[in-house]
């Protein structure tokens, strides 16, 4: 079972766009939780985000879901009941919480039903207290550890990428055992996370089961994060010798690579997104030509190395992919995906 507690302890800050970062220890769980913290040149909006809370009634889909929800004053949704514990399973506010404010949902976070903790809360505080002007809450997920899914497909159409995720994920802690299939699933045009769930739920009618996929971007900052999620058409026109061009006019090489995963645990189940991200600059061509636009990124961690230079695990340690499968696996081994839980 996974039960989460809003704690509103932290400032909110006055940057644009926010997203979930791990954080360390909460309230003696030793679990994982979740921080939203901000992020940068998001392209293609301008307004406030937070990403993995769950929305309703998103366009062409009637499933609750996980993905970027703009805060503001009045949408504290997480908070708008005033129900002391879940209406379904009866579970309570964590002990402790010192916001009193109860639990986060859903379907997405173990239960099986995706009704289960939907906007329940427990305490005296009125809606409005999360609000943009003054806090923002603090996602612990504290969870019994039950075992991910099985299988789980990772689609793809990119072998590189498939060999960088079956090596993250089954060195990691704790390792994670998928399946792979190789389709090329149809893309849209829009944000990261928008075009990364619309590839989960292609992917999980043609699997039939769970499913993960992703979507990388490289966002140029000068260029306000393009190309973004439409680098591989980029790279594909320019060729990587020639990526760089599109900043000679500008002195800010700056760039973040971006790994957006979306998993969906079956047909008509809700889609959770995670993302990685990696900050660098974009240089002159070094290194094996190997892997798409590695040659010209210089990860601001990597020593002064481009990822075409660095060994595997080094690039997996501080990549784009390597940090959003982190996240992944957190989620799936604290039940985020459904499997192994008899809490139903
Ligand atoms: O089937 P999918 O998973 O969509 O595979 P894809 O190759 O189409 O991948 P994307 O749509 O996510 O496009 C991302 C582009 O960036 C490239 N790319 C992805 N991850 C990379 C990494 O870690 N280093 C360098 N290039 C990468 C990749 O080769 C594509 O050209
Ligand atoms: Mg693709």
């Amino acid at each position: 079972m996974i039960r989460e507690c809003w704690s509103p302890s932290l400032r909110r800050p006055t940057a644009p766009h926010f997203r979930v970062t791990p954080v360390q220890g909460h309230l003696g769980s030793g679990t994982p939780r979740f921080r939203d913290t901000p992020v940068q040149g998001h392209p293609g909006s301008g307004t406030p985000r937070f990403r993995d809370t769950p929305v309703q009634g998103h366009p062409g889909s009637g499933t609750p879901r996980f993905r970027d929800t703009p805060l503001s004053p009045n949408n504290a949704v997480h908070h708008s009941t005033t129900a002391p514990s879940c209406s379904l399973c009866g579970s309570m506010p964590i002990g402790g919480c010192p916001s009193r404010a109860a639990f986060l949902p859903t379907a997405t976070l173990g239960h099986r039903s995706p009704r289960h903790h939907t906007l329940v809360r427990g305490g005296s505080r009125p809606s409005p207290t999360f609000s943009a002007r003054t806090r923002f809450p603090t996602r612990a997920v504290v969870a019994m550890a039950s075992p991910p899914p099985s299988p789980i497909t990772f689609v793809t159409g990119n072998a590189n990428k498939l060999s960088e995720v079956q090596a993250i994920l089954s060195t990691g802690d704790p390792p994670l055992v998928i399946t792979s299939k190789a389709l090329d699933l149809p893309e849209l045009q829009g944000t990261p996370a928008a075009i990364a769930e619309a590839k989960a739920r292609a992917a999980v009618e043609a699997v039939g089961g769970p499913v993960l996929v992703e979507d990388t971007s490289l966002a140029f900052s000068a260029l306000g994060g393009l190309p973004g999620p439409y680098i591989k058409w980029f790279l594909e026109a320019l060729g990587v010798d020639r990526l760089g061009t599109l900043l000679a006019a500008h002195e800010d090489k700056s760039a973040h690579a971006v790994c957006t995963f979306a998993y969906c645990g079956g047909v008509g189940q809700p889609v959770t997104v995670l993302e990685g991200r990696t900050p660098g600059v974009i240089v002159e061509p070094r290194g094996e030509t190997r892997f798409g636009w590695d040659p010209v990124f210089q990860p601001d961690e990597g020593g002064g190395r481009t990822y075409a230079e660095m060994p595997a695990a080094a690039k997996n340690a501080i990549s784009h992919r390597g940090r959003a499968l982190a996240k992944v696996r957190a989620f799936l081994h604290t039940g985020g995906g459904g499997g192994g839980s008899d809490d139903s």
